[in-house]
């Protein structure tokens, strides 16, 4: 994928369409909007209900008339009517002002590391249908690693892990370029999934998708000793009984928990291995001081980082806003605070 600062600079907006996050980032101003990329439609006209926070909140809670519906899958819109509609009510009034000033002309948009041209078409469509004359394609990798502030322009390695909703895509840059790259389609998404099957075969539970996430601040908040040992050993958590279908509550054991979310990340450490064997010793040896950085909004899931750490043997380090990193990386591009070696070296 090729692409040029100078073309990014004449861009008025960066999107991120993540599979559970749209992230937009209006030039010289910042992030206008960071919510979930979820809908939802009135099955009988056709009609938009909510968007975002609100749809999100329907979900699992609607009646036969509304449906949620997700217009990004694995990283790559499947849904681009869908999803023009859902940014052109997310974005509501912010563009306005700024495009009676200057219409927007250009926008910037990451898609995934080896996106296939269908997946770059429909990221392409979904900005044209809102108004973009021109879409530029950015590697999410590249603005990932601009946005945690790794020195990506250096002769050095760097290393950078981004686990979103449902994909986890794994570089080495140097000069500014990937040196090599890896994607497995492991994120949050499939954490969760493997936490709801947990309390499904140990306690014939069903837990709602929407009490999973705070499921994850109780094992994070589990470790608090000063030695790091886990303080709380068991929580109570309400779902449904798989046999009755009646509501019920069980005491279930937090290591069983933290098990379950940590089984399906060995996938990362896979993609990490495979993406260290393909670049040279050299970039290598660079990264046993420099370590890893890891970002995307799974960045934070209870355990990662020290399952990293201790399977790596380097060192580790979580960006200071992970779940940004991309969109924001894409925003200092557009509004021009990344290097100008930086350019020359991502022109290929
Ligand atoms: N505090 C948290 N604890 C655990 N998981 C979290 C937390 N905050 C966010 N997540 C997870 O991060 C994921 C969202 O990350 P992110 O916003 O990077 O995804 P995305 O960019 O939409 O996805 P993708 O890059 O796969 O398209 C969700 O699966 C969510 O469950």
């Amino acid at each position: 994928m090729t692409i040029s600062l100078e073309a990014l600079r004449r861009c008025s907006i960066a999107v991120d369409l993540g599979a559970a996050r749209t992230r937009v980032y209006l030039r010289r101003t910042g992030l206008i909007v960071d919510e979930p990329t979820v809908a939802a439609v009135n099955t009988h006209t056709g009609g938009l209900i909510a968007v975002g926070t609100p749809a999100q909140r329907m979900t699992g809670r609607t009646p036969a008339h509304i449906r949620v519906v997700r217009p990004v899958s694995n990283g790559t819109v499947v849904d681009i009517e869908m999803a023009q509609r859902m940014l052109r009510l997310l974005l509501g009034n912010k563009l306005r002002r700024a495009w009676r000033r200057r219409p927007l002309v250009s926008a910037a948009v990451c898609v995934q590391h080896d996106a296939d041209p269908l997946a770059q078409r429909a990221a392409m469509e979904t900005l044209i249908g809102i108004g973009a004359k021109r879409v530029e394609l950015v590697d999410t990798l590249i603005a990932a690693a601009v946005g945690c502030g790794l020195p990506v322009e250096r002769p050095e390695a760097t290393m950078i892990v981004v686990c979103g909703a449902a994909t986890t895509q794994v570089a080495v840059l140097s000069l500014g370029s990937i040196v090599a790259a890896e994607r497995v389609p492991v994120g949050g998404e499939t954490v969760d999934h493997a936490v709801v099957q947990h309390l499904r075969n140990e306690h014939a539970l069903m837990l709602p998708s929407q009490a999973v996430h705070p499921l994850h601040l109780i094992v994070k908040d589990s470790v608090g000793g000063a030695d790091g040992a886990q303080t709380v050993q068991s929580a109570e958590v309400h779902g449904r009984d798989v046999a009755t279908g009646l509501a019920r509550t069980v005491r279930i054991d937090i290591e069983g928990v933290r098990t379950a979310i940590r089984t399906p990340l060995t996938g990362v450490l896979d993609a990490i291995g495979t993406v260290l064997r393909r670049c040279p010793p050299d970039l290598v040896a660079d990264l046993a001081d420099r370590g890893i950085m890891l970002a995307g909004g799974s960045a934070v899931l209870p355990g990662f980082d020290t399952m990293l750490r201790e399977a790596t043997g380097m060192p580790l380090n979580i960006a200071d806003h992970p779940d940004v990193c991309a969109v924001e990386g894409l925003g200092a591009m557009l509004d021009g605070k990344v290097q100008p070696l930086l350019l020359d070296a991502m022109v290929s």
